[in-house]
């Protein structure tokens, strides 16, 4: 499991010192999927950084499976809103890119394919990312973070550029891959929606600096389909619990609100 205990992270600018995160506790209990809401700016990137070890932690304790982290993890995949493919490869170098860093190259070329396959761009494994749309390329991320069974992964954001058709279907393919492998999910959005449809617990946090502000179970069946998910009993309740714990941290700033999608 993960474990964060404390934890408190403050930016040095030129300017000024800027607190992001303050007295963070939550446990992410191995093989769940866990979303992070909050207002803009709460320190919820802050918070992937920390726990994938791409920053060292300065306050307090992140532990994964009882092990302090302490650099980068090679078990964790990052995915982040932003396109991260590189442009000069194929969509099947780039896929396989996470194995041939870890010199996984037994039976890769079949792994490789199968996830290719599993997301729909088999016809499309030997194109450079300049041919795909932006859903595509979005899918052949999704292909290249999971293709070497990462046991955590860590997502920023990454389907607000989509298209509520392709999103729909990225998010049933991000839960069922990571049931199958039992992977462990911390995914960060601004749609509480999408928080519902996927978690089994969403973390609310306060605007800046960012701390738990409250914890949610959500209470619906684990093999759920996200097209049917909101026509379930306990979808709206909870979707509404989330929205009461949130409102208060957003203010009256509009923009903030308009940035917690399907509000209200
Ligand atoms: N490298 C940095 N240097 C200085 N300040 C930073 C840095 N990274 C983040 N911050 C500040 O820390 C705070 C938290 O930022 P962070 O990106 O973690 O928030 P967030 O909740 O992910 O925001 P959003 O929802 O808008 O993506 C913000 O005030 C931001 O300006």
């Amino acid at each position: 499991m993960i474990r964060l205990e404390h934890v408190s992270h403050t930016f040095a600018t030129r300017t000024q010192d800027v607190r992001a995160i303050h007295d963070v506790s939550l446990d992410i209990e191995a093989g769940s999927f866990v979303s992070v809401v909050g207002p803009s700016g709460c320190g919820k990137s802050t918070l992937l950084s920390l726990i994938s070890g791409l920053m060292p932690v300065q306050t307090g304790s992140v532990s994964i499976n009882g092990a302090r982290v302490e650099g980068v993890r090679r078990d964790a995949a990052m995915m982040l809103q932003s396109d991260a493919l590189l442009p000069w490869r194929t969509v099947r170098q780039n896929v396989g890119l996470a194995l041939e860093i870890r010199r996984e190259r037994k039976g890769m070329a079949d792994r490789v394919d199968a996830i290719i396959e599993r997301v729909g761009l088999a016809e499309f494994a030997d194109a450079r990312p300049a041919e795909l749309s932006g859903g595509m390329r979005k899918r052949v991320q999704l292909a290249a973070s999971l293709v070497y069974s990462p046991s955590i992964i860590l997502m920023d954001e990454p389907f607000s550029a989509l298209d509520a058709f392709t999103r729909a279907s990225m998010q049933q393919l991000l839960l069922d891959l990571s049931r199958s492998s039992e992977a462990t999910v911390l995914f960060v959005t601004h749609d509480l929606d999408e928080a519902v449809a996927l978690s089994d617990k969403v973390a609310v946090f306060t605007k800046r600096p960012g701390t738990v502000k409250s914890v949610h179970t959500i209470d619906l069946p684990r093999d759920r389909a996200v097209t049917d998910v909101q026509s379930l009993p306990g979808f709206a309740e909870a979707r509404r619990r989330l929205w009461e714990e949130l409102r208060g941290e957003l203010g009256t700033d509009d923009e903030a609100r308009r940035q917690v999608q399907h509000v209200g």
